[in-house]
């Protein structure tokens, strides 16, 4: 690169890795033995590499591979550009299927979703090639550390027939509030999301309870995935009164929560029925919605995470963050987000405590009262660690798991599992 000229994306490297996972519970059934993500390496002429973090599913990653191509020689500024290659590859190779969320998320775009680690990556690089940090790019941190909740499941004491987790079971009110207690006590969260969808309402309607006397001053949500009729919803949210900062995803579709958000006290928050943005326009007219859930990861990356962030604004509806089994690129991205976001007003989900193992070198994203302090180096100021990545690549290879299918995985123990929504 000569000087003042852009970085030129010269290669593209993405490599599958898969990390341990817990035996965590939700409506969908149980989560497999690892986690899948990708790891995306976007190399330049100009010498700083960009990272980014993804899903892995197989169509996913043949998408990935498609675009890896299509953007060698693009300025690594261009994120709009970007943003049209994509759209070209995947009218191309078409968008249906594989997204990679489980089943519960099937309506986000997949040009966003196929986009956000690529952009992400732009952005790493950007902020290398000028010396600053991300959040600087997206407008500057309007806070210093980025809080985060505490993600409570309801799970088993360890995969079937593999040793327990040192978490163990939890699938009572109890257990649910040890598991808090350790989450509170080694990271200092001051807020607490219980994944419910796993026990009939009224037992989870008990933990939130145990929760409230254990923790009386955290925010606390209930998040089932939609697993609840409307009739249920309302029954739930009623008897949280006041107990609840919002109520996550009770009913599935925006008719469903809508009708649900008439009767009940608190906000209703989703990641679910809004999840691309042209479900915004009918959500708002519906008054389906209080809370938007963002997650970069399906909604196209940082820039356009930010013009979701403005659209709530503008409509009255506040903002929180999605998440799911990630690594520390994927965090940091989080964070640089999170911080620049000024109406990212509630702590951010992250499934952070559940992981034992990571891509990046250690150090780089710590916990401090519930916060991770927003990081200063340039770029997204984490570093790939290489014999890292080269074991969760392995592992990868090793598992055999290349779709994550929580339902497939539950109905080896329980064939008679069913996954339906609004079914309680
Ligand atoms: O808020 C949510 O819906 C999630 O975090 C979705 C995730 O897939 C979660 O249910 C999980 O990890 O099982
Ligand atoms: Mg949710």
């Amino acid at each position: 690169m000569s000087d003042g000229a852009a970085p030129r994306i010269t290669d593209v490297t993405i490599t599958p890795v898969a990390f341990h996972d817990p035996a965590l519970l939700n409506s969908v059934g149980v989560h497999e033995p690892f986690a899948l993500r990708s790891i995306v390496q976007v190399h330049t002429d100009a010498g700083p590499t960009g990272l980014g973090e993804t899903y892995a599913d197989e169509l996913h990653l043949e998408r990935l591979t498609a675009v890896g191509h299509e953007i060698v020689g693009l300025d690594a500024f261009a994120t709009e550009e970007l943003h049209q290659r994509v759209q070209r590859v995947i009218d191309r190779v078409g968008g249906a299927g594989g997204s990679g969320l489980t089943g519960m998320i099937t309506t986000s775009s997949t040009v966003d979703r196929v986009a956000s680690p690529f952009e992400v990556a732009l952005l790493d690089i950007q902020g290398k090639a000028i010396g600053r940090p991300v959040c600087d790019l997206l407008g500057g941190a309007v806070r210093s550390a980025v809080p985060f909740s505490a993600y409570l499941f309801y799970k088993w004491a360890g995969h079937p027939g593999r040793e327990p987790d040192s978490w163990g079971e939890a699938l009572d009110p109890d257990a649910i509030v040890a598991q808090a207690r350790r989450m509170v006590d080694d990271y200092g969260f001051t807020a607490i999301k219980l994944k419910g969808g796993v026990r009939p309402p009224e037992e989870e309607i008990e933990a939130i309870r145990a929760l409230r006397r254990a923790f009386p001053d955290h925010p606390l949500r209930l998040d089932p995935n939609a697993v609840w009729t409307t009739r249920t919803s309302v029954k739930v949210g009623r008897a949280l009164d006041g107990v609840l900062e919002y109520l996550e995803d009770p009913t599935p579709g925006i008719e469903g929560m809508a009708a649900v958000a008439r009767e009940v006290p608190m906000p209703l928050a989703t990641n679910m029925c809004v999840v691309a943005f042209d479900e915004l326009a009918p959500a708002v007219a519906a008054d389906a919605v209080q809370v938007v859930l963002s997650d970069h990861h399906y909604w196209g990356g940082l820039r356009r995470s930010k013009l979701l962030s403005g659209i709530c604004d503008t409509f009255g509806m506040g903002v929180s963050m999605h998440s799911n089994s990630h690594l520390g690129i994927s965090l940091a991205a989080m964070v640089h987000l999170a911080a620049a976001t000024p109406n990212l007003s509630y702590a951010c989900d992250t499934h952070w405590p559940w992981k034992t193992e990571d891509v990046i070198v250690d150090g780089a994203l710590t916990f401090t009262d519930g916060a991770v302090p927003v990081p200063g180096a340039p770029g997204l100021g984490v570093e790939l660690d290489p014999d890292a990545l080269a074991r969760l690549h392995e592992q990868y290879v090793r598992c055999g798991q290349r779709n994550r299918d929580d339902t497939g995985y539950m109905r080896r123990f329980d064939p008679s599992f069913q996954p339906d929504l609004a079914r309680w």
